[in-house]
């Protein structure tokens, strides 16, 4: 019997012990600086001349590692393995794929602070979000492994006297896992191991900015006892390996965490059957966000203002849940603005390799230059009141940035911008907060702050995310408690860390047997 699921605590960085053991990690992290990474084809290192190089975005002279960068040609002899190891993988016991995400977890649990240490220089996360993010990684596998006990037998239905029917849940065949660079370790992590758990093989296709904490990944898996060939690890171009992979009639299924652009892109090329495709492709897209914090004259102010500035620049604010758009009730807006902008000025910004430093770069010199042009439109449709400015001469460093008297039909309101920019905008009442809030093609995450009932229920039936948050921030979903997913252009709603996931990466089979 497993022990019942728990998430993986966080670490407080506060104990001079933890301090010390994550500095450890640091070192570890190192000692591996500028390595080159292979692709791994069916358990075969595959090197390449051309390389993706991850650089850490604090500093762009350091060099995380050289990653052999997959053509066409070799993600097509990836699905050639893949296909084949499904035809072993998808009758292997789910005891024993459970087994082996069990003990990756508990590896990567040993290992903690190395993995955490590796998120702050791959992605620049501060060291708590780094924490969090390996923390989530590991709740994943934990999860799904459990989840896979839990559907392994199916579900049971009626069967007359003359007859016994079963109804069970079988695996797809190769799904293409698509992550992305934000949680480069949870998302990456939690996508592949739900596809291979469920007795699917997988191509795994990670972000570019962030491909060595995937490589780490493989290998985790590689000794935790997975066959060669079930997890095929495959960085390259969007453009060139992701459209070939997804375009291709043996793939069975997509798994993408991204953009809305490029989830868009991929489920419309999905659609198509090609040649040779005897099935219809299933797509599972979780996407952007534009995500709102509201809060009424009855909330706790303070906590409404330490709720925006965690959920709006926490990681930067790169969080597909972070708080971009803070509306407010008339009465308590300059309250609540004066406060936030208050603590947003105390918040230091610069290399995480420091454990005090709240806030890290952003990700490339693409965001930065996308996140800086959204903050010129901002002193257009706003008023500028903390930050501004950007920084690149070591790494990508902007300013925790707050816009407030922004229009509801503002740019700034409406796109997702994926940086440290948050706009405030003042509400009539609560109805028209909702209205506000609503006003966007997202559905992803949102909070209300409040201590009035009926806002509550208003907000329960109206406010139209995926995952809604009362008196909290609107980040920070846990696997197994706050199933996690949005509404309309924030995909496909399947609810990553819940008990529906696994059920995305297979299909049920009635069998009846006549007695
Ligand atoms: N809803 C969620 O759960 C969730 C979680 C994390 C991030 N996100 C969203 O992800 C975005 C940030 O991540 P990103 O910058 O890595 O996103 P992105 O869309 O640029 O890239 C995501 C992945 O898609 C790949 N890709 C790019 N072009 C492709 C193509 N043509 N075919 C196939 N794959 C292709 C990338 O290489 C990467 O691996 C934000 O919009 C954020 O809101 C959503
Ligand atoms: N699951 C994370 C967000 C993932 C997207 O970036 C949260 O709940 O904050």
């Amino acid at each position: 019997m497993v022990v019942p699921y728990k998430h993986e605590p966080f670490t407080d960085f506060l104990v001079e012990e933890n301090k010390h053991a994550f500095e450890a990690g640091l070192k570890v992290v190192h000692s591996y600086l500028n390595h080159d990474y292979d692709l791994v084809i069916g358990g075969e290192r595959v090197a390449t001349k051309d390389k993706i190089i991850s650089i850490n975005p604090a500093n762009k002279e350091e060099i995380i590692g050289s990653v052999s960068k997959a053509t066409r040609e070799h993600a097509e002899k990836a699905m050639q393995i893949a296909d084949e190891t499904f035809k072993s993988w998808r009758k292997s016991k789910p005891e024993m794929r459970a087994d082996i995400l069990f003990r990756a977890a508990a590896i990567v649990r040993r290992r903690k602070h190395e993995f955490s240490a590796l998120l702050v220089k791959e992605a620049g996360k501060p060291w708590n979000e780094a924490d969090a993010d390996t923390a989530e990684a590991i709740d994943f596998m934990e999860y799904y492994g459990r989840q896979m006990l839990s559907l392994k037998d199916g579900i049971p239905v009626e069967s007359r006297q003359i007859e016994y029917n079963r109804f069970n849940y079988i695996p797809l065949g190769v799904g293409i896992v698509i992550s992305p660079w934000n949680f480069a370790f949870a998302i990456m992590a939690g996508m592949t191991s739900a596809a291979f758990v469920s007795g699917n093989t997988v191509l795994l296709k990670p972000a570019s900015t962030t491909p060595v904490v995937a490589a780490k990944f493989i290998e985790v898996l590689e000794e935790a006892g997975l066959p060669p060939g079930v997890v095929n690890y495959v960085p390259g171009s969007g453009a060139e390996v992701g459209d070939y992979l997804v375009e291709h009639p043996r793939t069975r299924f997509i798994s993408f965490t991204g953009s809305r652009e490029v989830g868009v892109r991929i489920y419309e090329r999905a659609a198509k059957v090609h040649e040779g495709q005897i099935w219809l492709k299933r797509v599972i897209a979780e996407m952007g966000g534009k995500d709102t914090i509201v809060v009424d004259s009855s909330a706790d102010l303070e906590l409404a203002a330490q709720s925006i500035v965690a959920s709006a620049f926490g990681f930067s604010g790169q969080k597909c849940s972070a708080c971009s758009r803070a509306v407010i009730l008339e009465d308590v807006y300059d309250r609540v603005l004066t406060r936030v902008v208050e603590i947003t000025k105390n918040l230091t910004v610069g290399n995480t390799k420091d454990s005090t430093i709240y806030m890290g770069p952003v990700i490339d010199q693409a965001a930065y230059e996308k996140i800086l042009n959204y903050i010129e439109i901002g002193k257009v449709e706003g008023r500028l009141v903390a930050g501004g400015n950007g920084d690149n001469s070591q790494g990508f460093f902007i300013e925790p940035t707050i816009f407030a008297d922004v229009s509801e039909n503002a740019r700034i309101m409406k796109e997702e911008i994926f940086g440290p920019v948050v706009a405030f905008c003042k509400a009539r009442d609560f109805d028209h907060a909702i209205d506000i809030a609503n006003n966007t093609e997202y559905g992803l995450t949102g909070a209300v702050l409040t201590n009035n009932r009926s806002h509550i229920e208003k907000a329960r039936e109206d406010f139209h995310v995926g995952n809604l948050y009362f008196n909290r921030g609107c980040t920070g979903a846990i696997v197994g408690y706050q199933p996690f997913g949005g509404f309309n252009m924030s995909g496909t709603d399947s609810k990553a860390g819940g008990p529906d996931y696994l059920l995305l990466h297979m299909q049920a089979k009635t069998t009846s047997e006549m007695l």
